[in-house]
């Protein structure tokens, strides 16, 4: 009885989220499509999102706030292939605050090309098995400036011969003690759409991204509970790696486990969450898996982060293969916040201008 049940229970949950779809601007292939490849920890693709009449609105606005100086570096300046900001070969971003502010520029325009990543962000909710995208709907007549609780927009501007290094958009602090559960939501769904007219490949800036290159089983970036991916298990068939970090009074010790058919199987017994473990990028908690075997296989998402770590040979060699996205004008782009290390190759010959957000969802609840 109990595996008719499941079986019910699934179905009914695929017909009832088949029926609740809802209405948004991708089209149920696009969508669908969307979808699996999020799921699966690829890049989604989507061409026309906007139409040249949009995206240069966009593209005008965006240059006009440039000019009043609202641009500023984000936490990412540093991520450049001199590790240093230079402020004439930078990438500077009009923070989501800005983005939001009425007063500010063609805030019209903005608030029509918001209105429609909101509806896309409540079109992927249920689909992407992800509920709480979703939640907080928002009147964007009296609420438009709450929205970014739920919601980043940004618009970036990567001058000539700027670049931004490998990383991930959002992340499992290593250290999950109270602080990790300070904030109510957290990056999901990573997008951009590009507003570049005519971009061509000899103008480079490409959006390289490193997607695992064997078929991924199971959940990738989080699990149901909420508990963030930090590597992988490599192997001809990939498993995504989690840190629970809620046993033993919030992340003072930690351990990591892998989902087999739904259920967790611990593959580390609890060890000290020390940052000292993650300078080499995460491998050094190899010491802590249950077997020598899995240790050797573990592969932490996050890229060496100090000059030291850069002789280290990639523990990922071999089993990532690279995906470049040139930044064209009206394209969409998604991908999984957590799951997918991305950077940005260096531009030539002009300016790299972009819309660029973040889906949140709840945090875990501590
Ligand atoms: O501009 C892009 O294509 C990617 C930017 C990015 O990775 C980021 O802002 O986090
Ligand atoms: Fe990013």
């Amino acid at each position: 009885f109990s595996s008719v049940t499941v079986i019910c229970r699934r179905r009914c949950h695929l017909i009832n989220s088949a029926l609740n779809a809802e209405q948004g601007p991708l089209t149920p292939s696009q969508l669908s499509y969307a979808v699996s490849t999020i799921q699966a920890g690829h890049i989604a693709v989507i061409d026309d999102f906007l139409p040249k009449s949009f995206t240069s609105k966009l593209r005008e606005d965006a240059s006009n706030l440039y000019s009043q100086n609202l641009f500023e570096a984000d936490g990412l300046a540093s991520y450049t292939t001199t590790k240093t900001f230079d402020p004439n070969v930078s990438r500077q971003v009009l923070k989501s605050a800005s983005w939001h502010s009425i007063p500010l520029g063609d805030s019209g325009t903005r608030r029509s090309f918001g209105t429609k990543m909101h509806s896309l962000r409540t079109q992927i909710s249920s689909p992407l098995l992800r509920p709480t995208l979703k939640t907080g709907t928002l009147n964007y007549q009296t609420d438009w400036p709450d929205i970014k609780k739920k919601h980043e927009i940004s618009y970036t501007r990567y001058s000539v011969n700027a670049s931004l290094g490998r990383h991930t958009d959002e992340h499992c602090e290593m250290l999950k003690k109270r602080e990790g559960w300070v904030r109510p939501t957290r990056r999901s769904v990573s997008w951009l759409v590009y507003l570049n007219d005519d971009w061509s490949v000899s103008n480079g800036g490409e959006l390289r991204c490193y997607e695992r290159k064997y078929n991924v089983s199971g959940k990738v970036g989080a699990t149901e509970e909420g508990d963030l991916q930090v590597g992988w298990l490599a192997g001809d068939k990939e498993r995504a790696v989690f840190l629970d970090a809620r046993g033993n009074g919030y992340g003072n010790m930690v351990r990591l486990f892998v989902e087999e058919g739904g259920r967790r199987e611990y593959v580390t017994g609890e060890f000290p969450a020390d940052p000292t473990l993650y300078l080499a990028g995460g491998v050094g908690v190899r010491v802590f898996f249950n077997s020598d075997v899995l240790g050797r296989a573990y592969q932490p998402l996050e890229p060496p982060k100090t000059p030291s770590d850069q002789f280290l040979k990639s523990p990922t060699l071999g089993y990532e293969t690279v995906k470049d996205v040139l930044p064209l004008e009206g394209r969409l782009v998604m991908f999984d916040s957590v799951a997918l290390p991305h950077e940005v190759l260096e531009c030539y010959g002009r300016e790299r201008w972009s819309c660029s957000g973040w889906f949140h969802e709840d945090q875990q609840e501590g």
